[in-house]
């Protein structure tokens, strides 16, 4: 269950089914002001299909969605909730200056659109019809639109997908600025570096449901691993047999090997004794924490999705 709280967004029991699939299948959570909330899940888990209810574009089956302490179709919120899509949500013939400055003028104050448009590098293409965008600046645009009226609140389905590293950074700032505003921003998407980086609370969804929550640093803990590369079929088993109780040793790919447990000076130390023992140089050898992706895939498992 999802703690309770003064909530921007607050999810409780939410299911949604199609047919027999059930999209969304009791998922519950929270999404604070001034916090930036990843919801992260293999294709298919139902992420956009609850920020659409949350959106009030679909309507739950079951369970309650609040937004801003609202009911998700109160026409209220249009004005204070910003939504960027994972496509489109702009008019293919609408360009793109006009279209800003035609959204700006529904708020009561709004950001400057010609000077939004600069900070995400579209100047040149103010005049450019939406579907004549390429989908970088199509994907900007459509951040643009979500922000531009100020809001309490904003929801980004996979902002930087298919974006170049720039606009990627550029996309993180202005996610940055929200946040230090005191936006509560909730954004779907599938790069683990973005969520490590952006967000204050990782939701990981599976099959319609939350398989975890925390910080991303709660999420990756506090243990270490050994990584180095060699030759490869080392006697695995053996060096195992010369690591404290508990530790783990594997190879995997070929070549590659991994050693998890309590990675301390010592540990190190008998690594490379034992490495030095058996002629083994020990490539790349580095000592790193589990990376976001890592407890994604633990928790999801590796099978492609349909
Ligand atoms: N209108 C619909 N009719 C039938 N099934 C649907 C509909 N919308 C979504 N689904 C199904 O619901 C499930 C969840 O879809 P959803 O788009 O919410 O997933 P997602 O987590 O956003 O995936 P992705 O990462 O691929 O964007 C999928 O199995 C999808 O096929």
């Amino acid at each position: 269950m999802a703690p309770p709280g003064d909530g921007a967004v607050e999810i409780d029991a939410l299911v949604k089914r199609y047919g027999p699939t059930a999209a969304v299948d009791g998922l519950s959570f929270h999404a604070a002001r001034g916090e930036v909330t990843a919801m992260l899940g293999p294709n298919g888990a139902g992420k956009t299909t609850t920020i659409e209810i949350c959106e009030g574009f679909r309507r739950a089956d079951s369970g309650t969605v609040r937004v801003l302490g609202r009911d998700p179709g109160d026409r209220e919120l249009r004005a204070r909730v910003g939504v960027m899509p994972q496509s489109g949500g702009v008019p293919g013939t609408a360009r793109a200056g006009e279209f800003l400055r035609l959204v700006a003028s529904f708020h009561a104050s709004p950001l400057d659109p010609a000077a939004l448009l600069a900070r995400l590098g579209l100047t040149e293409q103010a005049r450019t019809p939406f579907r004549r965008l390429s989908g970088g600046q199509q994907q900007r645009l459509s951040l643009a639109v979500a922000v531009v009226g100020r809001p309490e609140l904003v929801f980004l389905d996979e902002p930087t997908t298919g974006l170049d590293p720039q606009a990627r950074h550029a996309t993180w700032e202005l996610v940055g600025e929200l946040r230090a505003a005191g936006v509560a921003v909730v954004l779907t998407t599938h790069h683990m570096d973005e969520a490590e980086r952006l967000a204050d609370q990782v939701v990981i969804v599976d099959h319609g449901r939350i398989v975890a929550e925390g910080s991303p640093a709660e999420l990756t803990g506090a243990e270490r691993q050994l990584r180095f590369r060699a030759r490869p079929g080392l006697g695995v088993e053996e060096l195992l047999s010369a690591l404290p109780v508990g530790s783990t040793a594997k190879e995997s790919p070929a070549g590659h090997y991994l050693i998890e447990g309590s990675v301390d000076p010592g540990l190190l130390a008998t690594v490379t004794a034992w490495c030095a023992s058996h002629g083994v140089m020990a490539d790349d050898l580095r000592i790193e924490r589990r990376t976001l992706e890592d407890v994604f895939l633990e928790l999801t498992g590796r099978e492609l999705r349909s």
